[in-house]
């Protein structure tokens, strides 16, 4: 599995703005990619067009080699899910139906889902540990349940890429640990996983690349340890850190760690 993107650029309009200029890169089965950038550098614009949402833009994106342009939406979606930001829910489904709905291009789920169904959906949610919730309204779950059921919903549509908008946004301190757990368990299985957070930790602790996006470019792109450094997140969001080395039992990684408030002595 392989997704290719090479000098991606797109404008909402002729008139409006170019938002992605010259966006490349490449990912494979496994990577874990993190990709940061301050609010409107053009991130979820970056995911539409690899999910073929929109497609006039300029570049080419390649599924295993393949112009995605070429692909209709079922297609795309037997190789790529997305999973969005959880909201709070109009209609109060229950959680088995919200992951249910992951099979809308397999099946047609107009007719009742059979036990075969059924017992993939259940699968999936054993495999993120919300098994027990499969007939508890989605509504009244926590959001980190939710963000889970939304991760379930993709698994169980077979995609291999799985594309997540700010997979903790608006998750508590323990549910940002738990989901992004399963995240980086699901790309030890061999997910292809990029995802968009405001939090660099998030690049260090879980993603083996990432990419920052700024001013609509690409201005590092590689092993978090190695690209994310003092003077760029001081670049990008104009805050001071020092990026800390941290050991804990066998674990190795960098954290950071803003310095004195972060922001406001040097600016
Ligand atoms: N449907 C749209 N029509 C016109 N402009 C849009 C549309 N959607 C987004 N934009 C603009 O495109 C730019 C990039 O937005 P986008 O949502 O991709 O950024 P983002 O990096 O995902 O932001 P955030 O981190 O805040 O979620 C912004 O200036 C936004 O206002």
């Amino acid at each position: 599995m392989k997704l290719e993107v090479a000098g991606l650029c797109f404008a909402y309009s002729k008139s409006s703005r170019q938002v992605l200029n010259d966006i490349s890169f490449s990912v494979a089965e496994g990577d874990l990619l993190a990709v940061l950038g301050p609010n409107g550098v053009g991130k979820s614009t970056m995911f539409r067009c690899i999910l073929g949402f929109l497609r006039n833009y300029q570049g080419t994106i390649r599924l295993n080699g393949v112009d995605i342009k070429t692909l209709d939406h079922k297609e795309i979606a037997k190789h790529i899910a997305y999973i969005p930001q959880s909201t709070h829910p109009v209609f109060n489904y229950t959680v088995l139906d919200v992951v249910l709905m992951g099979l809308t291009n397999q099946v047609n789920l107009l007719a009742a889902p059979n036990q075969k169904h059924v017992d993939e959906a259940y699968l999936a949610m054993e495999s993120l540990g919300i098994g027990h919730l499969r007939n508890a309204g989605y509504g009244e779950i926590s959001g980190g349940e939710r963000q889970l059921a939304l991760i379930a919903r993709a698994l169980v549509q077979k995609a291999k890429i799985l594309i997540m908008d700010e997979p903790t946004a608006n998750l508590d301190y323990g549910n940002q640990f738990r989901v992004m757990c399963r995240i980086s368990d699901l790309a030890k299985e061999g997910y292809l996983i990029i995802l968009s957070t405001h939090n660099p930790d998030h690049a260090f602790l879980y993603a083996n690349r990432t990419l920052m996006i700024h001013g609509g470019r690409v201005i590092a792109d590689g092993a978090p340890e190695k690209v994310l450094d003092a003077q760029l997140i001081k670049n990008v969001y104009g805050v001071d850190v020092h990026i800390e080395d941290y050991a804990y039992g066998s674990r190795r990684h960098k954290l950071c760690i803003p310095i004195d408030g972060g922001v406001g002595k040097h600016d």
